[in-house]
Parts: structure tokens; C-alpha cells; sequence
């Protein structure tokens, strides 16, 4: 027998050997979990049986309490044991199948030889719980294996640096409890491995890369100490899996403070909230908490206003080029997310300081109690020193107190009489005791009556102003929509927050059409983050103290007022922030190439920047192909995966077109691949896309309102294909009538890069001028 094969048996038997332990474990764990769940059935069945009931004086209740506490407290403890017993089953059930993945030999500067170390996706002690048999991935020991190849090392514990040498580093695939395969590695962490796994077909959920992490990701992963955390990434380098798997690693590193809810991942869409959201329960931990920045927007104004979808704002950039208004409406988008208005609703809330705050009058039964005229003049009386927020809570106190005496004035008011009438039997008896219980009553019955109505009255005018104070505590007062109407309605304004020279063109036109808008209570997309901005300038920031991490996927849409609204709303949280601006798709994004506006919000030396270039969800000819569309795409770098040149097939017609994407789609479909998009610029496109395709496969639609991306073959409008990937990509029609702005650009490369092994573009027509871009020695061309 080779040395080789020697080897080979020796882990082999070691697998065996691990299994065998991790079966016995979960055995008596399973014994362990029957019995204290039948002590939990058990306690529940007798609950009461032990529990003396007697509450007929205060000792006996003061006992009937404490027995009854001691019971919940037995249960309890019981319940706590059987989560924990119940999750380590669960991992041990996990790691049964792969007990680990990688290994690596360490000897450490003072010792003589090295200890096989094992990486696996949890630690497992051995029988007398003193040995590990394989390591968490997230142990500070287990760095030495994504950081570096055999040689010297250290890696970083509590108590200090360890220094050493790693004498072996190796990569399992373990299956079902057989070992599949086996790799030496060398710098980079298996280059063997990551083929096997990038060479997989797609799935509808996200997959961990914990057995493939790579040096530069890993560095994301564990980072600790940052405030803001920058990455920016090719599109494939891994962003959203660093971001994944580094939730992961702070919960382990901070398990003892850090819980699944106190992190929240802000992703593009709801349809990405579904495609990650099993890679943590795959590692064993909980999900943290996935939300958009519209699900935030809908919170706060939902109630206020129609809010314009950000796919909704997306479609009309797309498709309505041709409607009145549109470059109107373009020019206010780009506006509306700049630096620059950032900084004019910063002068505008500073002149708002002085003058101009517009305010709801109080009104009770169709009557002003409290004119807006009065709630101004009393606000803009206080100190200008004072901050807004602060003299708007002052106000509220001081509106609360009118309203104490517009009260006492409202009870003598005939409709308080008529109200009096109408009440049951049941509200003068309750008064009456009252009066009874306080011994308010005399021997003057007479005198008794008026202060039973009194009473009455006082209680009905004070129901009827429960609404009325309530909104004053919200703040309702303060009429925002018309304070951010001012500045588009008020020519002076403009000319007060953006000097000549930075007057926007077309503003005229931006304001009517803002105007217009809010006057039909709709938000657009674009003044949704400012207007949020402007109501905190005024109310004063909400803030969310318990979470502690924040992660923003997809950066490179957000506008500086969504990043500085974020800030402000975490105040504790760390940053990490993910993005690529190559795919930035909003009309805002166009203009930017970087996360200045983020970044600005924190000291450089609180701020850590990492950039990926390495792309490895596509095959080396695909990203060859899908860089050269980018301007520095050379500096994107294949990972070396051969496959098939993209092509590019240009149809006469329609009907041709169908015919060519419904044989390529059943080729694909024959080869074995099983996630298979035709990629629509629009959502319009991939109706009209759907109506033609239906009838000749089984193709299903995804549109807008869809919750969860299924395999099989499938039509998606660009955007919604951001963040995921298929096996095969089929570009519906990239002729020059579809993409031929350069704004369409990052569009057309983020559709392009989705694909993994394959990479089909078809056009009607002469081909979009994006792709002279491309040599012509990248792609097969049939006509
Ligand atoms: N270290 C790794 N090991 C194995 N697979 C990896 C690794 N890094 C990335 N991948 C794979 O590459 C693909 C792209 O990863 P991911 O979606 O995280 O990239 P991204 O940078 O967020 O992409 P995009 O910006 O295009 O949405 C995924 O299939 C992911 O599993």
C-alpha cells in the first residue's frame, strides 16, 4: 500500500472513529431529552397537584404565591435544559453527516511536534469532554487555516498572539460519513475544493462557504474592532456570503452579550430576504433580523402617505421615457438623493430654527381650540438656542396644558349636557361609588346630584380629548408635509438653500411636480429618505438602542440621506457595508463611484475599507466576458472555472427569438441544469416575455409581488435578479433598442453577471452598442 493510500485509510478510520463518537453522543443525548421531556409533560399534567391554593388571607396567598412560583421555576429550569439539550442534538445530527472539513498541523513555538487540528462547523469534545475532536471554524485557533499555508503563523486568543508553524493543511469532502475526497493545500485554501463546490448547480436558497472562506474574505469575517466596515466587491466576490458567514462568527465570538435580533441585515428586496435566509440555521445559529429600508420607510409614513415603491421608481425610469414630465422627473431623482440636498435640508432646518415651521391647528368638534397661528408663536417665543426637538417636546407640554383648560371650559357645553342624557345606569353607578369611596358625599342630596353630573361631564369631556392629547404626544402638530412642501413651493427658499450657481436646472419643474405629489398624499421614492430626514430634523431622531450590528447589502443604491438616516437610528450598531458600484442600478447611483457619504459619517480611523476582486460565481470565460462591459473591469479577476464562451445570437424578429431562447432553454435543461433565467430589462419586457415563452415550455413569471425564487426555468426583470444567481443565464434582448444608454450600463452587467456556467445573450436586431466594448474573441456570434 502507497504512503498515499496509507494515509487515506488512517483518515478514513478517524471519520469512522468521530461518527462513532458523535452517534454515541447523540444517543444518551436522546435519552437525555426523553426524560426531561417527560419531566416537563409530567410537571405540567401535576402542575396544580403541588400547589396548595388558599387566598383566604394575605399569609396564605403570600404562600399560594411562592408555591406556585417555586412550580414555574422547576418547569422552567427543565424547559432551559431541553433547548439546549435539543440544539446540541441538532448540531450533532448536522455534524454527523460532515464532522469536519478542513485540518491543519500546528506546532507551536514552545512545543516539540504539532497537533492535528480539525475544522468543522461546530466543536465536539471527545467521551471525557478534555480533547477536542474538531474545532468551531470560529475558534481563534482555526483563523490559522483560511489565513495561511504551511509555515510560520500565529493567530490571536484573548490572552495574546500564538506563534508557530503549520506542518500540514488539508481539505476533506466528507458525505454521509465517507470520505470523498481528500486535498493538500497549498497558499489559497484548495483550489480543488472550490472547483467541486463552485461547480454545483444553483439553488433556490444561498449556501455557506465556511469550508472555503478565503484569506481576504476571512479578514471581513473576523473583524472586530471597526465602526464601519466598507467592502467593496466585484460582483460574485463574495459579499453577501462574507457578510453571512461573518453574522455567524460574532455570534459565536460574543455569544455570552451578542443575541440572533440584536442584528439587522437591510437587503435590496423581500425576494433576497428569502435567498439568505437559511444560510445561519444551516451553521446552527438563528436568523438574524432582514429588513429593507422600505419596510423601514412604510413603518414611519405608511400612514401618511402612499409610498412609491423602489421597483415601482425603477420600472418608470425604465419604461417611461416617452411620458411628460419624465426628464423632469430623472433630473429631481438625482437631485433629491445628492450630497448637496443633503446639505440643503441641513440650511433649510437651520433657517427653521428662526422661522418658517408650519403647524397643524387643534381642532375639537370642527372648532380651532388652539389656532396653528398660536402653536407657532409660542414655539418660535422660546429660546432659538434650544434645539428644534427640544422646544417641539416643550411645546407639547405646554399644548397639553391647553388643552387641560379647554377641557374644564368644555364641560359646561350643551352637547356635554345631551351626552349626559344618553348614558346607561351603569356610568352613574360607577360614578356614584366613586364619590361614595372618596366620601364625597353630604347629607345635601341636592348638592349631591351636581357633583354626581359634575363628575359625568368631566368624564365624558375628558374621553372625547383622550384623541387630542394623544396627538399632541405624537407630535401631530407639526405640519411636516406642508414644512417640506415650503421648500418646492417657496421660490425664495431656493434661493436661500442653493446659491445661483447651484440651482438645479429644471428646479421650476422638479418643485411643480413635488408639489403636485404630496398634494395627492404620495411619496415618491426619491423624496421618501429627505422627507424622513427633515421629520427627524424637526421631531428629533427615533433611535433603536438594542441592536448592535447593523449590515446594509446592496450599498451602492442607497443615497447619503438613507446612510445618514441609518446612523441615527442605530447609534450603538457597528456598520458592515456591502456593494459593488458597478451594479448601481437606481437612477441616484448613476453619478457616484464610492461610499464617501457613508464613510464621512465616521472618523477614518473608526472606518475599515476592504475591496474583493476575485469573482467566483461565474466561469473564467463569463467573467472574461462580463468584465470588459465595466470601465476598470480588468481589474475584476476570474476564478480559473473552464465553460462555454457566452454567445450572442441576433434574431430577425420575435418569433425567432422565441424560437432560439425556447431550444437553448431545453439544452440547458437536457445537460442537467436546473435553475435557468431569461433575464427581461423591464417587468413590462417580462410579461410580454412570459406570453410568448408559455406556450411552447414550462416557464413561470417573477414579478414584483413574488416572496421566494424557485429552480426550474424562470423570467425575472433585471432588478429583481440583483444579489442571486443561476446556473444558466439567457439575456432576453439585448439589442440597441433595449440598452443603448450608458445609464443602462451597470443594468445590463449586473443581468449578465447572474449566470454561473452559462452565459446566452439574444437580441432582435442590431445588438446593443454596450457590447463594442467587449473583444470579439469573447463570445461565439450567431446569426
Ligand atoms: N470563498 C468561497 N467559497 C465558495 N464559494 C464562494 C466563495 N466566495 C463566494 N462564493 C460563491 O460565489 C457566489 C457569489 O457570492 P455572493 O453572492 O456572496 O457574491 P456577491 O459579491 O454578493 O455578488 P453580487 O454582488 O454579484 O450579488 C456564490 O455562489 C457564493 O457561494
Amino acid at each position: 500500500m502507497s504512503e498515499a493510500d496509507q494515509d487515506r485509510l488512517k483518515e478514513q478510520q478517524r471519520v469512522e472513529q468521530v461518527i462513532a463518537e458523535i452517534n454515541r453522543q447523540i444517543a444518551s443525548l436522546q435519552d437525555h431529552v426523553t426524560e426531561v421531556s417527560a419531566d416537563i409533560v409530567g410537571i405540567r399534567k401535576h402542575f396544580w397537584d403541588d400547589v396548595t391554593v388558599n387566598f383566604e388571607d394575605a399569609t396564605e396567598a403570600a404562600e399560594t404565591y411562592a408555591s406556585i412560583k417555586q412550580q414555574a421555576e422547576v418547569l422552567s429550569e427543565r424547559e432551559r435544559v431541553h433547548r439546549h439539550a435539543h440544539n446540541k442534538l441538532r448540531t450533532l445530527n448536522r455534524l454527523v453527516q460532515s464532522p469536519y472539513f478542513g485540518r491543519i498541523d500546528f506546532r507551536e513555538e514552545t512545543e516539540a511536534s504539532a497537533d492535528p487540528i480539525y475544522l468543522g462547523i461546530a466543536s465536539l469534545l471527545d467521551e471525557r469532554e478534555e480533547q477536542f475532536l474538531v474545532y468551531d471554524w470560529r475558534a481563534p485557533i482555526s483563523s490559522l487555516y483560511y489565513d495561511y499555508s504551511p509555515g510560520p503563523a500565529d493567530y490571536e486568543t484573548p490572552s495574546g498572539t500564538v506563534s508557530g508553524e503549520i506542518t500540514c493543511k488539508r481539505q476533506y469532502v466528507i458525505r454521509d460519513g465517507q470520505l470523498l475526497h481528500l486535498f493538500d493545500t497549498g497558499v489559497t485554501i484548495g483550489d480543488e475544493l472550490l472547483q467541486e463546490v463552485l461547480g454545483k448547480q444553483a439553488d433556490s436558497q444561498m449556501k455557506s462557504i465556511v469550508a472555503t472562506i478565503q484569506r481576504d474574505q476571512n479578514r471581513i469575517i473576523r473583524n472586530e474592532y471597526s465602526r464601519l466596515v466598507i467592502v467593496s466587491g466585484a460582483a460574485g466576490s463574495g459579499k453577501t456570503s462574507a457578510a453571512l458567514q461573518r453574522i455567524a462568527y460574532l455570534l459565536y465570538r460574543y455569544r455570552k452579550t451578542l443575541r440572533a435580533e440584536q442584528i439587522v441585515l437591510f437587503s435590496p428586496n423581500s425576494l433576497f430576504n428569502s435567498y439568505v435566509s437559511t444560510v445561519l440555521p444551516e451553521l446552527g445559529e438563528e436568523n438574524m433580523q432582514q429588513t429593507t429600508f422600505q419596510d423601514y420607510a412604510e413603518h414611519r409614513l405608511g400612514s401618511t402617505f402612499q409610498l412609491e415603491h423602489p421597483l415601482a421608481q425603477m420600472e418608470y425610469v425604465l419604461t417611461a421615457m416617452k411620458e411628460p414630465g419624465y426628464a423632469e422627473r430623472l433630473e429631481g431623482i438625482r437631485i433629491k438623493t445628492s450630497p448637496r440636498f443633503m446639505r440643503a435640508i441641513d440650511d433649510y432646518a437651520s433657517l427653521l430654527k428662526e422661522d418658517g415651521i408650519l403647524f397643524r391647528p387643534i381642532t375639537f368638534r370642527d372648532r380651532v381650540i388652539v389656532s396653528a397661528k398660536r402653536i407657532r408663536n409660542h414655539f418660535y417665543s422660546m429660546e432659538s438656542s434650544i434645539s428644534i426637538p427640544n422646544r417641539m417636546a416643550l411645546l407639547a407640554k405646554w399644548l397639553l396644558g391647553e388643552l387641560k383648560k379647554q377641557e374644564r371650559l368644555e364641560c359646561s357645553k350643551p352637547w356635554v349636557e345631551d351626552e349626559l342624557e344618553l348614558l346607561d345606569k351603569d356610568a352613574f353607578v360607577a360614578v356614584y361609588q366613586e364619590l361614595r369611596k372618596k366620601n364625597q358625599f353630604r347629607e345635601d342630596t341636592f348638592n349631591d346630584f351636581d357633583r354626581e353630573q359634575e363628575l359625568l361631564s368631566a368624564k365624558i369631556v375628558k374621553k372625547h380629548f383622550r384623541p387630542l392629547r394623544e396627538s399632541v404626544r405624537e407630535l401631530q402638530f407639526i405640519d411636516t408635509t406642508a414644512t417640506y412642501r415650503q421648500l418646492f413651493s417657496d421660490s425664495a427658499l431656493a434661493t436661500t438653500v442653493f446659491s445661483v450657481e447651484e440651482r438645479p436646472e429644471l428646479w421650476a419643474e422638479i418643485c411643480t411636480q413635488t408639489v403636485e405629489r404630496l398634494d395627492k398624499n404620495e411619496l415618491t421614492y426619491e423624496d421618501t429618505p429627505p422627507f424622513l430626514y427633515l421629520q427627524e430634523k424637526l421631531e428629533g431622531f427615533q433611535t433603536n438602542n438594542i441592536v448592535r450590528h447593523v449590515f446594509i447589502d446592496e450599498a451602492q443604491d442607497y443615497s447619503p440621506f438613507q446612510f445618514a438616516l441609518l446612523q441615527r437610528l442605530f447609534p450603538r450598531a457597528k456598520m458592515t457595508v456591502l456593494g459593488d458600484w458597478n451594479q448601481a442600478i437606481y437612477a441616484h447611483a448613476y453619478d457616484s463611484s464610492s461610499f464617501e457619504s457613508v464613510a464621512s459619517l465616521y472618523e477614518p480611523e473608526q472606518t475599515e475599507t476592504f475591496v474583493l476582486t476575485k469573482s467566483y460565481r461565474s466561469t473564467e470565460p463569463i467573467v472574461e466576458f462580463t468584465r470588459q462591459l465595466v470601465k476598470d473591469g480588468e481589474r475584476i479577476e476570474p476564478f480559473r472555472r473552464a465553460g462555454r464562451k457566452p454567445s450572442v445570437t441576433i434574431t430577425p424578429n420575435h418569433e425567432a427569438l422565441t424560437e432560439k431562447i425556447t431550444a437553448q432553454i431545453q439544452k440547458l435543461q437536457a445537460e442537467g441544469h436546473q435553475a435557468i433565467a431569461v433575464i427581461t430589462k423591464t417587468a413590462e419586457e417580462a410579461q410580454a416575455a412570459h406570453e410568448r415563452l408559455r406556450d411552447k415550455l414550462d416557464i413561470r413569471m417573477i414579478g414584483t409581488r413574488a416572496i421566494a425564487y424557485e429552480t426550474g426555468a424562470l423570467i425575472i426583470p433585471s432588478y429583481l435578479a440583483k444579489g442571486v444567481e443561476f446556473d444558466a443565464v439567457l439575456i432576453y434582448n439585448a439589442s440597441s433598442e433595449r440598452y443603448h444608454l450608458e445609464s443602462e450600463r451597470k443594468l445590463f452587467y449586473t443581468a449578465c453577471t447572474r449566470a454561473m456556467h452559462e452565459l446566452h445573450l439574444y437580441s432582435v436586431g442590431e445588438v446593443s452598442p454596450l457590447l463594442t466594448s467587449v473583444s470579439r474573441d469573447r463570445y461565439e456570434w450567431f446569426q
